[in-house]
């Protein structure tokens, strides 16, 4: 009889925008010799984090309906049982959870017997954005939580801050996890040797008791097919985010631009806004689609925002 090996389960967790999928791509570039199958579950309707895996898997699963760590019907289970049953069984599954997750419940599904029989939790990685992490830590519970559950932590976007304010931010994580191994990164950049994947998990008991979600974060939708001017949107999102950093945590999306054929992709976490080309539209007509995630956003305040952005 064939002896079936576990799968190696990797977590990547972190605050929305930290980093997670910047990092599961680095890592996934070192794992290009296995067969990886990676779930992403995100907060909203539209997966633009799966438009955004570069390397090459051999599965993904996209998870939209909700988040998995507090969904009673599971979709994350649904997938483990389907990962079972493919003809070419993965060696590794990486599973980026959402900014808001409480990876305490995630961690707790590898911990059920049936589970525990196929899949090997490896490693749960929290990504923490440098620039931020601090006010984070103070806004969202599950910022703490990710934190305090992970085997590894990676301070990600340390070009944002002076070596002795990281320094500091680096003891304040120790304090925060001392089980965690604390290493760096620059676009979450991080060799798989130095994340010490090698070696047996660092944290072997139970993950503590689940914290309460916090629901007053939502997701806002904004889709048109009209054309941005890109010059306009860049000032009316930098504005916002400026008046609403409290509240308004991340965009993301692709937008019609008025004087480009290209779709544009653009990208926000609070302290940046970056609208970059990416590619054609493909077979899809040109339509604008955002997502903004924060604290008791309004449809009708975006709207109002971006409204006078679209050409007329
Ligand atoms: N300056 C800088 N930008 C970074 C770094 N890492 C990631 N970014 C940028 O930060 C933005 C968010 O990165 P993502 O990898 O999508 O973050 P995420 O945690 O997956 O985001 P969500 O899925 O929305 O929670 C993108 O524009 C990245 O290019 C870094 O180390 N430095």
């Amino acid at each position: 009889m064939e002896i079936k090996h576990p799968i190696n389960v990797y977590i990547i967790t972190g605050f929305l925008g930290a980093g997670k999928t910047t990092a599961l791509n680095a890592l996934l570039a070192q794992f290009s010799g296995s067969k990886n199958v990676v779930v992403e579950n995100e907060f909203g309707k539209v997966n633009i984090d799966a438009t955004l895996i570069a390397e090459k898997i051999d599965h993904l699963y996209e998870l939209t309906s909700g988040c998995i760590c507090c969904s009673l019907d599971n979709e994350l289970l649904e997938v483990l049982g389907g990962i079972l049953g493919m003809a070419n069984r993965p060696d590794n599954l990486f599973i980026e959870t959402t900014g808001i997750a409480d990876v305490g419940n995630i961690i707790g599904m590898f911990h059920l017997p049936d589970v525990k029989n196929h899949y090997e939790l490896i490693r749960t990685i929290c990504i923490v954005d440098a620039e931020n992490v601090e006010e984070r830590l103070e806004q969202v519970p599950e910022t703490g939580k990710q934190i305090s559950c992970a085997d590894v932590i990676i301070i990600n976007k340390i070009k944002s801050l002076t070596t002795p304010a990281l320094i500091n931010l680096y003891h304040q994580l120790e304090q925060a996890n001392p089980l965690a191994f604390i290493t760096i990164s620059e676009n979450g950049e991080v060799a798989v040797k130095d994340l010490q994947l090698s070696e047996k998990p660092l944290r072997q008991q139970a993950p503590p008791a689940p914290v309460k979600h916090l629901h007053k974060i939502n997701t806002v939708l904004f889709e048109s097919p009209e054309a941005f001017d890109l010059n306009y949107l860049v000032y009316v999102l930098d504005f916002h985010f400026n008046v609403y950093p409290h509240q308004l945590y991340r965009i993301k999306g692709y937008v019609r631009a008025k004087d480009s054929e290209e779709k544009m992709l653009v990208q926000s976490t609070g302290k940046y806004l970056s609208i970059v080309p990416a590619g054609s539209w493909g077979d899809m007509p040109p339509s604008s689609v955002l997502v903004f995630i924060g604290k008791e956003l309004k449809t009708a305040t975006i709207k109002r925002i971006l409204e006078p952005a679209l050409k007329k």
